[in-house]
Order: structure tokens, then sequence, then C-alpha cells
């Protein structure tokens, strides 16, 4: 019989701003951007297996398994311990019970692929620590080492390289427009802003900081642009990510419970709280 060994949280991230300041030889793009964590988050639960194999339960994603980032994280993780000389690992059934949106901006399938590799890696007796990781997650994907790394953080690189900060933790409203966004196509987009003066750790919150995705995406998608200028009514409102997700900024939860009303309900949203640190690492470090 299976037994449930483990239940971790995969987190949402927001990005506070986003700016790029070059283009890399390898295709990619150096960043600046502030990364906040949500308690707001898909769950992973491992359970043991009884023939010792390997398998991922996933009821709703919707996502072929070889595609899924939870699987290619397992995959990885077993050739990384195979590499050291570790053996027979015991075998573990993943369960993924999604409930954030996919292509929101908001890291889903980062974060699952981050929480499978700390998870496993607890599960296996912990033989690689959180700069390796990073490493075997940056491979999968340039936003997975920040929710190995785990503290809100202003970040640079493709996102990989943190300073950690405590921004404020206000109540979010976080708002999806019914679109579909590549983040790969918004990157390679011909109008997107790629010189950004660089801003620090320490100044960007006096900084004219923004989102530089924000202006291609209401360009792209005017739903996102009515949307926009709707939540701006209420509050700060930006993109996060690549979009398409919006967040608006409130002091108190009842402000966005009532901005959350005004929002069409056929728009998937929700409310969340910032956290400093990842829920991920709380409950590992409790
Ligand atoms: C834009 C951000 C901001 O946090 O988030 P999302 O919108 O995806 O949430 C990330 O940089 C997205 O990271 P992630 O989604 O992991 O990117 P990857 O899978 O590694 O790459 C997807 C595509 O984006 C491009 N890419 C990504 C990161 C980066 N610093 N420069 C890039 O040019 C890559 O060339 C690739 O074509
Ligand atoms: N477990 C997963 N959860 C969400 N998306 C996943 C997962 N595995 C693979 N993906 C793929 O990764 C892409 C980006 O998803 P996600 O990380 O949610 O992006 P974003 O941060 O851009 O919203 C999705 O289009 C999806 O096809």
């Amino acid at each position: 019989m299976a037994v449930n060994i483990l239940t971790l949280p995969a987190p949402a991230k927001l990005n506070l701003f986003l700016h790029i300041i070059g283009r890399r030889s390898d295709g990619y793009h150096n960043l600046q951007t502030v990364f906040q964590f949500l308690d707001y988050a898909d769950t992973l639960k491992f359970y043991t297996t009884d023939d010792n194999q390997f398998d991922l339960i996933d009821h709703n994603s919707q996502i072929p398994r070889d595609e899924n980032l939870v699987w290619k994280a397992l995959t990885a993780l077993k050739k990384a311990y195979e590499e050291k000389g570790i053996g027979q690992l015991p075998g573990c059934s993943i369960e993924l019970i999604k409930r954030l949106p996919q292509g929101a901006g908001l890291g889903g399938g980062s974060s699952n692929a981050a929480t499978a590799l700390v998870g496993l890696n607890q599960l296996w007796g912990s033989h690689l620590n959180s700069t390796e990781l990073q490493a075997i997650g940056r491979k999968l994907g340039a936003d997975v080492p920040v929710f190995i790394h785990g503290h809100a953080c202003f970040a640079e690189g493709i996102g990989d390289v943190f300073t950690n900060i405590t921004p404020p933790t206000p109540w979010y409203l976080v708002v999806k427009p019914n679109v579909s966004i590549s983040t790969a196509a918004l990157f390679s987009h011909p109008t997107l802003q790629r010189n950004c003066s660089p801003v620090t750790a320490e100044n960007w919150q006096q900084q004219k900081v923004a989102n530089v995705f924000e202006p291609v995406v209401c360009d792209l998608h005017t739903e996102v642009a009515m949307l926009r200028r709707a939540l701006l009514e209420y509050a700060p409102t930006r993109l996060t990510g690549s979009g398409a997700c919006l967040f608006s900024t409130f002091e108190t939860r009842q402000a966005a419970k009532e901005a959350q009303q005004q929002v069409p309900k056929e728009l998937c949203s929700f409310i969340a709280q910032g956290q400093n640190r990842s829920p991920l690492i709380q409950t590992l470090t409790q």
C-alpha cells in the first residue's frame, strides 16, 4: 500500500518589477527583477511505491508526463544521484495538485520543479546542497533556482543570482485575463525594451521601475490593457513576469476583497499575501 511520506507547497511568485539590461550570446537575457513569494500554492504529495518504481499522478494539469516539469525534475535528480555513485534510490510516486494557472507569470511549473527537487533530495538522503539543486534546476528553467533559494530577493543574471531583501508583505489581488502568452515569443518580440538602466538591490524602490513586458503584452492583448486600466482605479497594478496575470497591491485583505468583487467573474482571480520567505522553505525549516 502506498504511504504518503511528505507533503510540500509549491508557491506562486510575483515579479515586483522586471527590467532587461542586455542580451546574452546564448540567446537568454540578463534581467533585474524582484521576486516575492505568495501564500498561494500548488501541492506536491510524495508517496512510497509498492514496486519501487517512479510515477507522477496528475489529475488536472493536462500536461503529458514527459513534458511535466515535476517529471523532468525527478529524472534530472535521479541522474545527478547516479553520477554521484548513490545507487538504488527508493521508489516514489508524486501527486501534483494544481491550483496555480499556467502561462500566468506566477512560475507555477518552475515552482513545481523546485519543490520536486527539494522534496526528493530530502527523501533520498539530502546528498545535494541548495547550490547543487539550483544548478540542476537552472537547466530546467531560468525561474527554477529562485524557488529553491526560497527568500524574497533582488535577482540578476538570467534571474538566478540573488541578493536577499525584505520587501513589504501587502495583500495582492491577482487576476488572470483569458489570454495565453508564450514567454519565449515575448522575449524575442521586436519592440521589447532590452536596454534598461541598471538599478540596485538597495535603490530599486526609489527608482522608476516597471515591467518591460507590460507595454508589449498590453499592445498584443487589448483585454489585458482594459483589465489593467480597470484595476488601476482601485490600486497600483502591474504585470508579473511575462504575464498574463496582473497584480494589484492593497494594505488590507478587505480592500483587496472589495476590488475583487468588481473584477468580471469570468476572469480567474485570487487574493494572496506576499511572503518574505517561500512557504516551501518555511515548511522545511520549521
Ligand atoms: C519572465 C520570467 C520572469 O521571472 O518569468 P515567467 O513569465 O515565465 O513567469 C522568467 O524569466 C522566465 O523564466 P522561465 O519561464 O523559467 O524561462 P525558461 O523556460 O528558461 O525560458 C523560456 C524562454 O524565455 C527566454 N528567456 C528566459 C529567461 C531569461 N532570463 N532570458 C530569456 O531570454 C529563453 O530564451 C526561452 O526561450
Ligand atoms: N507542472 C507544471 N505546471 C505548470 N506548467 C508546466 C508544468 N510542467 C510543464 N509546464 C509547462 O510550463 C509552461 C510554463 O508554465 P508556468 O511555470 O506556469 O509559467 P509561467 O510562470 O510563465 O506562468 C506551461 O505552458 C506548461 O506547458
